[in-house]
């Protein structure tokens, strides 16, 4: 089973600060330094540091851009138009396919600290970037999810579509870096569930590509609003949540509310980049496992979505290694049912739970390596149980299992299949030896609690 993320967006929420947050929590730095050097963008660099924010041991991931593609994002002054304040309106229209830079230097208007240029690019020219990097497909999954969110919520504040319109800050490098990134972490940190109660955010204006822009700034509100995610207004007067952090919230969020108690595993702060009177500036990231007691609620509620083919003309052989691809791409579960179809075909259903942000990357997976032209999707509701991870001592040696709360609190003990099996191996023992050794073990070692099932 994955790992359950708890975001505490009390400081609002950016995409460096979700890195930060992730590598501070456990994620590998190696592996994100040598995903990322795959990703075709250049003229970045990634420092990861540790600071103090508020008196907080933090974090820090910055995306380092060379002097072609730097920008304004932690220039106070510049973002609240204490300098020079005419506005630097660019139109979204124009045509173009390939990376460019709008170098506005050294005119009078824009005669300010930084050079101010900006990379438009489309929701496609971010996806073949994507694409052709080394990037798990689960991470590619998350990325494509998250910039989905972003396309919709940029295009409906800007009167386009989500093919048509054009990214400024959040198709830049650093944006695409922070997501790639924040999606690299959690993959490696094999997180699967994300609570995100709401998010702080603050108040007034905040100037950007587009100009002055009032704070929510459209892009944050219309995800939130698309999304269902509350906002707690905060008595700061700027930008806490930027798009890029309620996007990733949009996309990834399983829950939103935390189990009725929960045991703390492990916690990560991120720092953010600007500073703010009235807030922590961190955003902190708590790895949860349900406590499993007395009052440990009746589990989590969430949403899945399930993915739905039927097909008449497929192999077994094809069938098969779909259902490999799709389990190892971060499926919940996919199976095919055998079905007798229109004609009296024989065939198969093919089913797979995911959740809803795996679903566009496991949709590709399916009508690439099937037969099918088509899918249905539905989101549905899930309940699962309060259930935390243990190791039991049994006579063949530490089994892995699940002790799982039942809706009237006694507690089942489910031995995980591939450590029964490894302990079988071990001891040359049978599969129901070890199983029901692994069960007992299990109850005696809760032989004080009354309520055993
Ligand atoms: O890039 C675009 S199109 C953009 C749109 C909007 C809208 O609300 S519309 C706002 N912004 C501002 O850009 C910076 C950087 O955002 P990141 O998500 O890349 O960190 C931020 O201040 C946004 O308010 C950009
Ligand atoms: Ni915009």
């Amino acid at each position: 089973m994955g790992k359950t993320l708890y975001l505490d967006c009390s400081s609002g929420i950016s995409g460096d600060m979700t890195v930060a947050a992730l590598l501070d929590l456990g994620a590998s730095e190696q592996r994100l330094r040598g995903t990322l050097s795959t990703l075709p963008a250049h003229g970045f660099d990634v420092a990861v540091t540790r600071v103090r924010k508020s008196g907080l041991d933090a974090c820090d991931f910055d995306v380092r851009l060379d002097a072609a593609h730097e920008n304004h994002d932690h220039d106070m002054a510049w973002l609240y138009g204490h300098l020079d304040a005419s506005d630097h309106e660019h139109g979204h229209a124009h045509v173009h396919d390939h990376e460019h830079a709008h170098d506005h230097e050294r005119s009078a208007e824009h005669d300010h600290a930084h050079h101010h240029h900006h990379e438009h690019r489309s929701l496609a020219d971010v996806c073949a970037i994507i694409d052709a990097s080394a990037m798990s497909e689960r991470a590619k999954g998350l990325v494509h999810a998250v910039f989905g969110k972003l396309a919709e919520a940029e295009a409906k504040a800007h009167g386009a579509t989500p093919e048509t319109v054009m990214f400024h800050e959040v198709g830049a490098v650093d944006s695409i870096v922070d997501i790639c990134s924040a999606a690299i972490c959690l993959d490696d940190l094999g997180v699967t569930e994300v609570i995100v109660p709401s998010l702080a955010e603050g108040h007034g204006t905040i100037r950007c590509a587009h100009g002055i822009m009032p704070v929510p700034v459209p892009a944050v509100v219309n995800l939130c609003q698309a999304a269902g995610i509350a906002l707690v207004p905060a008595p700061v007067t700027g930008e806490l949540v930027t798009p890029t952090g309620a996007a990733i919230v949009a996309a990834l969020r399983t829950g939103n509310a935390l189990p009725a108690s929960y045991a703390i595993e492990r916690v990560g702060y991120g720092a953010g980049k600007r500073a703010y009177e009235n807030c922590s500036g961190v955003l902190r990231a708590v790895l949860i496992a349900s406590a499993g007691s007395d009052d440990a609620g009746d589990g989590d509620r969430s949403t899945v979505t399930k993915l739905e083919s039927d097909l008449d003309d497929c192999t077994g052989e094809a069938l098969g290694r779909v259902i490999e691809l799709l389990m190892a791409a971060g499926a919940r579960e996919a199976h095919a049912i055998p079905i007798v179809m229109k004609k009296g075909r024989p065939g198969h259903q093919l089913e797979v739970v995911c959740n809803g942000e795996l679903a566009p990357a496991l949709e590709r997976i399916i009508f690439e390596n099937t037969t099918t032209i088509g899918i249905r999707s539905m989101d549905m509701r899930r309940h699962a149980l309060p259930r935390t991870p243990d190791g039991i001592e049994t006579p063949y040696g530490r089994v892995a299992t699940k002790l799982v709360v039942m809706p009237d609190g006694r507690v089942r003990a489910y031995p995980e299949y591939s450590s029964v099996i490894e302990a079988c191996e071990r001891a040359g023992a049978s599969f129901q030896d070890v199983f029901h050794a692994t069960q007992a073990a299990a109850i005696n070692a809760r032989s004080g609690d009354a309520r055993e099932a």
